[in-house]
């Protein structure tokens, strides 16, 4: 469903209609007490000047009228504005969440993070003041031009002399306005990332001593922005002054022209002393909405160059999308991968990769750097843009399944430890629905002993209640992949797909974690990206990448018998242990061929 300015409109469009009638029912008000007005001042002239307390007292009761229906109309419609806004930010969310790599290469997230704040609170002016002005405007002079008219139409004539002026002075800022706010929202966007990045990598930029650098690079898009606002600013401040004195104009006429009638009076084709009173009234009632008119829609504009931005979000399409069957309702966790190719752009990183993982079963996918391993991953799980046919889950082509069912079947813990600013139990507990449960604290403390971070957790100062800080920063790489793995050894998919987990661990540590993913491996299947052999040993199979293409697959025995790749890693390996002469394992931790499946 596309998102649309008028769309969002109309979906609020009850609450703006009533906004609208009790609008006009103020204005309806104001009608009146300027008519009243009149009648007031007509008859403290005239021979029975006791009389006018009975149009004050009408004119009392219709200044609270005006003011219950001021407050009401209001209510309707700012109450919209913020619905539209709330609306807008859940969207702008799920929308994120269905983008791809492309998009986000296309996009930064400082960049993000400006539209989602900034041009969201100048749309929700946009539809909540914005909107309640322009409908005031026009009701507001529809009912003070009922006076003007009814009093004198010369007169009226002749206090509308600046009118074209100021129709074409609105028309031509407007469009100013709008080129400026686009510019200045998108100078904006650039100081939000700029900002952002040099945040995210604030230990980097210290421990090169390039602040001063850095400095001078944010001071430069600094500088852009404040250029762009006051060149927004300058727009702004000429228009509103020029809208006064053309507004000023029209008075001037008035008291001249509207002068010499009342002089005249009523008898000579002139006009009343209460006529005067209440044309001066509903002018200056009518010149405060064309007066503002500059100030709203500058508001306009700015909305519409913010909802132009953030629509450029709502439209970029999803390189993802559902599939056309029902979800299945379980999963066996059979894995068949045939002919897979892609590309990231022109550069195809797989190349025909096939191989077949029954249910159950482990599988380690071998390759040196780059050779698409993580891609492979990535593939499986639908995160991203999968060819068609070639990946099959349970005989299932993978694309024509809803995409929830994929991922919930696929399991894929990434080789990034990405951790969220919470606690170390909350990081774990990801997954799970209700975290704050006694049963999910027991599902907690088993992922995390089975992932080897328990002790460490329980080290800290509020234990697993501990904050880890942005990203996990104040915790170790080692510790960060762990809390990831825990995280995803509690979530128990049909499918675990484990990408590369051990990068960070020393020799014991990684020794009790494949222990733990091979009790895993009796429960689901589990797909195991690795580098280090001694972990490759312990899947049922080995499939071997090279520059994209399978070039070995086999157990662990057949892939060193072969004596190719696989077999010169698992030398590289040996040798680089003994030549390190890293203390070795303990014998009960230590491997043992007994615990390998299917190797001889
Ligand atoms: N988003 C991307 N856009 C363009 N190229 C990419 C992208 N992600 C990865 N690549 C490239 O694709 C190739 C395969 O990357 P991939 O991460 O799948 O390798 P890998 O085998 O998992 O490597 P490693 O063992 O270092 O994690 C690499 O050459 C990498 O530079």
């Amino acid at each position: 469903m596309s998102v649309t300015a008028v769309g969002q409109f109309r979906r609020h469009l009850p609450a703006y209609l009533a906004g609208a009638v009790v609008l006009a029912a103020f204005q309806l008000a104001m009608n009146r007490i300027d008519w009243l007005s009149k009648s007031a001042v007509d008859r403290i002239f005239s021979d029975h000047p006791e009389e006018a307390w009975k149009p004050a007292v009408f004119m009392l009761g219709l200044a609270v009228f005006a003011f219950v229906t001021r407050v009401a109309s209001r209510l309707f419609v700012f109450n919209a504005g913020r619905d539209v806004e709330y609306e807008l930010r859940g969207l702008l969310l799920a929308r994120l969440h269905r983008l791809g790599t492309a998009f986000y290469r296309r996009m930064s997230s400082g960049e993000i993070m400006s539209r989602s704040t900034n041009d969201l609170a100048q749309v929700r002016l946009l539809y909540g003041f914005g909107v309640l002005n322009m409908v005031n405007v026009v009701f507001a002079f529809g009912s003070a031009l009922q006076v003007l008219m009814s009093i004198s139409v010369k007169l009226t004539l002749a206090t509308f002399v600046t009118f074209p002026l100021t129709v074409f002075l609105t028309r031509s800022f407007s469009k100013r306005i709008f080129e400026k706010t686009r510019a200045n929202q998108a100078a904006l966007g650039k100081l939000t990332e700029s900002l952002q990045t040099n945040l995210a990598g604030v230990r980097v930029v210290r421990s090169f001593a390039l602040e001063t650098r850095e400095l001078h690079r944010f001071q430069e898009v600094n500088r852009q922005y404040l250029e762009a606002s006051l060149a927004l600013a300058r727009v702004r401040g000429l228009f509103m002054p020029l809208l006064g004195a053309v507004s000023a104009g029209g008075v001037l006429v008035f008291f001249w022209y509207g002068g010499s009638l009342l002089l005249l009076g009523p008898a000579q084709g002139g006009i009343s002393k209460g006529d005067f009173f209440a044309f001066h009234l509903a002018l200056t009632r009518m010149y405060w909405p064309v007066f503002a008119l500059g100030f709203v829609l500058s508001i306009v504009q700015r909305g519409r160059a913010s909802f132009a931005r953030m629509k450029e979000i709502f439209d970029a399409l999803p390189e993802v999308e559902d599939g056309p069957l029902p979800a299945p309702k379980d999963s066996r966790g059979e894995i068949a991968i045939k002919g897979l190719s892609f590309e990231y752009g022109a550069r195809k990183v797989l190349d025909g990769v096939s191989f077949e993982v029954p249910a159950g079963k482990s599988i380690a996918i071998v390759g040196r750097t780059g050779s698409g391993k993580s891609t492979l991953a990535m593939l499986l799980a639908r995160l991203l843009p999968t060819p068609k046919g070639a990946v099959r889950i349970d005989g299932n082509d993978v694309c024509d399944l809803p995409l929830t069912f994929v991922r919930q079947t696929v399991g894929y813990a990434q080789q990034d430890a990405f951790l969220f600013s919470t606690t170390v139990a909350r990081n774990i507990a990801f997954s799970l629905d209700d975290p704050d449960t006694a049963e999910a604290m027991d599902t907690i403390r088993e992922a995390a002993r089975e992932a080897q971070v328990a002790e460490e957790a329980l080290s800290l100062p509020e234990q697993f209640d501990t904050v880890v800080g942005e990203r996990g920063v104040q915790l170790s790489g080692g510790q960060k992949q762990r809390v990831a793995l825990a995280r995803a050894l509690s979530w128990g998919p049909r499918i675990l797909v484990l990408d590369d987990p051990l990068s960070a661990v020393d020799a014991k540590t990684e020794a009790a974690i494949l222990q733990a993913i091979e009790r895993q491996a009796k429960k689901r299947t589990v797909v195991l990206i690795t580098h280090r052999i001694a972990a490759a040993a312990r899947c049922d199979s080995i499939v071997v990448l090279d520059q994209g293409r399978v070039v070995e697959r086999g157990t662990h025995d057949e892939l060193l018998r072969v004596q190719g790749i696989y077999a010169a890693f698992a030398e590289e390996q040996r040798m680089a242990h003994e030549l390190d002469e890293l203390d070795v394992e303990p014998p009960s931790a230590a491997p043992s061929d007994a615990d390998c499946v299917e190797v001889a």
